[in-house]
């Protein structure tokens, strides 16, 4: 007799890209690699390539909610991460239907707000709701250089700047923050700084010198959340999630005119 096997189970609350270098289409491509389960709700449709973000079609929030409903009703999620949430309407939804959740599920929070091609991701006045109703239920949040700036009100440009500004948006009520590196200069580039309210420690990795980024982000925080419905405590969660970063990095594609996107699938992948 076979066994039936079972995996554990994810959730991303995200938005398409087109060019499926980012948002949801990372996200499932790195929930998969992990073996775990991929479910899920999308926020809004982006027509994107490798270049940038030529169309941006938002869902009704309803929809969302009900996308995130009937995956959880049925499917144990083990773990949430939240992308491109786009506008206070469906930021403010998706904060109350986590709220419903267990309180013993993990979300990490990406804030997406710019994208790699310099595309504005959020609307301007979504930045506040973000911050007063889904960045204290984090787990972990994630952001990116650009993002820590806006967040923290703080300029980014030296190792004590990252962790300054870890600090500060430690303040906002996640558990945990990393503070991203990949829009810094020099060896910065691969290094991200984590703050849990007590302990700083500095992850560091090696530079891969490449143009092909596009999901880099997403691919990060997807791994993140992984590894938490894996069962590893938050830490060892992200330190995992960086090294597969790296790899993937190593690995990435030259699909497109621009920027390609990261070697989800490396091991794969011969020579
Ligand atoms: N050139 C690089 N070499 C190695 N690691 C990188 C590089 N660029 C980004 N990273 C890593 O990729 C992850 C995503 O960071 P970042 O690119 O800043 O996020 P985002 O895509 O949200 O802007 C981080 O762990 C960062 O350190
Ligand atoms: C739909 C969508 N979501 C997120 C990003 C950010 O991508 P990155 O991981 O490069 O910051 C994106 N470009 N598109």
């Amino acid at each position: 007799m076979t066994m039936t096997p079972t995996w554990p189970a994810a959730l991303t609350v995200a938005g398409s890209d087109s060019g499926g270098g980012a948002g949801i289409q990372a996200d499932l491509r790195t929930f998969a690699f992990h073996l775990v389960h991929g479910t899920s709700a999308l926020t809004c449709v982006t027509a994107q390539n490798t270049v940038g973000v030529m169309r941006v079609d938002a869902l009704p929030p309803e929809a969302v909610v009900a996308q995130i409903e009937a995956v959880t009703s049925d499917i144990a999620v083990q773990a949430v991460k939240t992308g491109m949430l786009l506008n206070q309407e469906i930021i403010q939804a998706v904060a109350l239907a986590l709220k419903a959740l267990p309180d013993t599920t993990p979300v990490v929070v990406d804030p997406v707000m710019v994208s790699r091609t310099g595309a504005q991701l959020i609307d301007d006045d979504a930045i506040a709701t973000l911050t007063r109703h889904l960045i204290p239920q984090a787990r972990v949040l994630t952001p990116n250089r650009y993002e820590a700036q806006l967040l923290s009100g703080l300029a980014i440009t030296t190792l004590a700047d990252m962790e300054a500004a870890a600090r500060q948006i430690y303040q906002l009520g996640p558990q945990a923050v990393l503070v991203k590196g990949g829009g810094m200069m020099d060896a910065l580039r691969s290094t991200d700084v984590w703050f849990d309210g007590s302990e700083v420690v500095i992850l560091e990795a090696e530079v891969v010198e490449t143009k092909h980024t596009h999901g880099t982000g997403c691919t990060l925080s997807a791994a993140i959340a992984a590894n938490l419905a894996l069962g590893k405590d938050p830490l060892t969660a992200v330190k995992d999630a960086k090294n597969y970063v790296t790899n993937a990095l190593k690995h990435a594609l030259a699909i497109g005119k621009g920027q390609g996107p990261v070697g989800h699938f490396f091991p794969l992948i011969s020579q």
